[in-house]
């Protein structure tokens, strides 16, 4: 190893890691810091309030008539009936209406419709009254000096006008830490600049300064700093010297440009290089003069993962608010899951209902998959001193999103089609919202999934090579004991995808072998894949002769991106794949697309309404034939059943 490279300070357990780096806040003294500010009440919405607020002045602050009619005194009235009413005379009584002032001598108001009116200055009442009625008191909702909000509340628009209503305009309010993102990179760019290879697009900043806002903060974002040392100290220095709180992304790990944990040695001290978690393990926890300066790892999933295990309760603390508490709920694991030992590994997880059981599937793999946060209900954590989790097993996981949601999610698992993200459009507009959440994980997948009752569909096209016929014989095979129906959801044409206009002109799977043209293949228990070895059969191409035949893909999207990138030369996939690139098509089949559903899911309404919108929404067919390649002659028709 060069000597430029960084080398962690060691890998710090985590449990260990938070509280030295809770020590090294205290003794900054971060917590006591607490300043506070003067805000009018009409712009304090949301704020915490720095100290009890009490009632200015009573409110009401006299006796109101609290309806139309005639102010009386009650005991005038005492022996009013149906039979023997009373009359009372001018000095007697005073006409209000709702919000007057009840005059002195007078300690009731009787509704206009219950007074007959004699004469101008006589009227008769059929009934007695009691003190006060249909009088608001004086201090009847607030009473001078009574408490209205405790310290440390966060305003409400309710509380703002409570406060108004007893004259307290201006209060002293908690000042949110004051937040700076800086992210690092000679190669980052910002969202409106067209890339070039080794380009990134700059957008951790933003997600970052959005959740410390979100947390409580008033974060700023500076533009992306170059790999260069002098160029970063003087930025973070500067940074320190005004915020409370200064997030560093990227260039924590053992790069050759990866600067932020040498920088911040020589601007300050680094309390922490390198923390027993995955992701997330190169996060630097340090001090520069009295600011805490957090270096997060580049990707961001690990950027936002050791941004909220270290920094979200710095806030809350600084504001002096309670914590969060994590809503932690038990859900039993779809696949198994291995991590390392001697970590902490966080996975993002996606959870759906199926049946009565929770059912937990990670949500995407690697620190740089954004989608994985985007499609993350919520958080499983895997103790260091674990290897993992078996499929089946239960878990508990942190929930990111509400339960009604997770309620409301229909669990798709099996082959990947870009049907689903259109259904899973349409599926958000209906009224109540279904959410799906799709696992691709083959047709065959699919299949096992509806077998552990772990999927309320399974997406599948599975060729059986002898008869030609689609999913029936597997279905036979592998889910004899399970009532359900096998529905179509399309025919598809399916080909091989290839780089615009064809330039290599390959026209089928002869030509791959016999050009050296490489392949990109999908995985085990993919119908693609079946209809792959089936047609190489067919055509007596021994696989060994197909250059790429083990290098796997999980979607056909993916299939299409790897060509569209030019790492291959050709794919098996559907045409709307092709067509989504921009890539050029060369049929070789149309297959059928059905759906597996158990008939304990068919009347359950989130099925229901996927089955309704894919029977009849016209609309819906016009978008998916829109994509190209698709045929509904049978969509939503029932091709099985058992
Ligand atoms: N030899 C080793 N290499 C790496 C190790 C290691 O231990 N030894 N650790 C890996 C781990 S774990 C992580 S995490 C990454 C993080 O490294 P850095 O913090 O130095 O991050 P960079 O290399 O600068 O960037 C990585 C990656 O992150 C994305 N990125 C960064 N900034 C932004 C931004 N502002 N907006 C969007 N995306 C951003 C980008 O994809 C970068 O390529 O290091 C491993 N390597
Ligand atoms: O552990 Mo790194 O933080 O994978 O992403």
């Amino acid at each position: 190893m060069s000597r430029q490279h960084n080398i962690y300070v060691r890998n710090t357990v985590l449990a260990e890691a938070m509280t030295i780096w809770k020590k090294a806040l205290d003794e900054c003294g971060f917590y006591s810091k607490s300043p506070v500010e003067n805000v009018k009440v009409d712009d304090s919405l949301g704020r915490i309030t720095a100290h009890p607020v009490f009632a200015h002045r009573s409110s009401p602050s006299y006796n109101a008539a609290a309806m139309d009619g005639i102010a009386v005194h009650f005991s005038d009235l005492s022996s009013a009936t149906e039979a023997a009413p009373v009359r009372l005379t001018r000095e007697q009584f005073v006409p209000v209406n709702t919000g007057n002032a009840i005059p002195e001598g007078f300690n009731a108001v009787v509704m206009i419709e219950d007074v007959h009116q004699i004469d101008k200055d006589t009227v008769e009442l059929h009934m007695p009254a009691t003190p006060w009625q249909h009088v608001r008191t004086i201090g009847e909702d607030l009473v001078a000096t009574e408490l209205i909000l405790p310290e440390g509340h966060r305003i409400r628009p309710i509380d703002q006008g409570a406060m108004l209503a007893t004259g307290v305009t201006e209060i002293e309010v908690r000042c949110p830490p004051r937040a700076h993102v800086i992210p690092t990179g000679s190669e980052l760019i910002q969202p409106d600049q067209a890339p070039k290879a080794g380009n990134i697009i700059e957008f951790n900043s933003r997600i970052l300064a959005g959740y410390l806002n979100e947390w409580g903060c008033v974060a700023t974002r500076g533009l992306p700093v170059l790999d260069d040392p002098k160029q970063l100290r003087e930025t973070i220095k500067a940074a320190a010297r005004t915020n409370d709180i200064v997030i560093l992304n990227a260039g924590a790990s053992a790069g050759t440009r990866d600067y932020s944990a040498r920088v911040l040695a020589e601007v300050g001290k680094v309390i922490i290089h390198g923390v027993a978690i995955k992701p997330g393990k190169p996060v630097i926890l340090s001090m520069v003069g009295d600011t805490p300066v957090i270096g997060l790892p580049g990707y961001p999933v690990s950027a936002l993962l050791t941004m909220r295990l270290f920094v979200r309760d710095m806030i809350y603390d600084f504001l002096a608010l309670p914590r969060p508490e994590p809503q932690i709920i038990e859900a039993v694991m779809s696949r198994p899951l291995h991590s390392a030992m001697g970590v902490d590994q966080f996975v993002q997880i996606t959870l759906g209902k199926v049946g009565e059981t929770l059912m937990a599937t990670p949500s995407g793999k690697g620190a740089g998959v954004v989608m994985s946060l985007v499609r993350g209900d919520g958080l499983l954590t895997i103790p260091t001193g674990s290897e993992g989790v078996g499929a089946g097993e239960k878990v508990k996981i942190e929930l990111l999103r509400s339960r009604n949601d997770i309620d409301a999610t229909l669990v798709f698992i099996g082959s990947h089609d870009n049907i689903l993200d259109l259904l899973a459009n349409q599926l958000h507009r209906q009224r109540p919202i279904v959410r799906i959440s799709s696992a691709h994980v083959g047709s065959m997948g699919g299949l096992m999934a509806i077998r552990r009752g772990e999927a309320h569909i399974a997406g599948t096209h599975l060729l059986d090579e002898k008869t030609g016929e689609y999913n029936i014989s597997f279905i036979q095979r592998f889910l004899k004991d399970i009532p359900l129906q096998l529905i179509n959801l399309c025919y598809r044409e399916q080909g091989l995808i290839v780089a615009p206009g064809n330039p290599e002109n390959i026209q089928s799977f002869k030509d791959l072998a016999d050009k050296g043209h490489i392949f990109i293949n999908r995985q085990n228990g993919a119908g693609t894949r079946l209809l792959t070895d089936k047609i190489l059969a067919e055509e007596g191409i021994d696989p060994a002769d197909l250059q790429g035949y083990g290098h796997e893909e999980y979607t056909h999207m993916s299939v299409a991106a790897a060509v569209a990138s030019n790492s291959v030369d050709a794919g098996l996939g559907i045409r709307a794949a092709a067509n989504a690139l921009g890539l050029d098509f060369v049929p070789i089949a149309e297959e059928r697309y059905d759906l597996i559903i158990p008939k304990t899911f068919l009347e359950e309404s989130k099925v229901k309404t996927v089955l309704d919108l894919i029977r009849t929404d016209s609309t819906f067919h016009e978008t998916i034939l829109s994509l190209g390649g698709y045929n509904l002659r049978d969509c939503g028709k029932v091709l099985y059943e058992q």
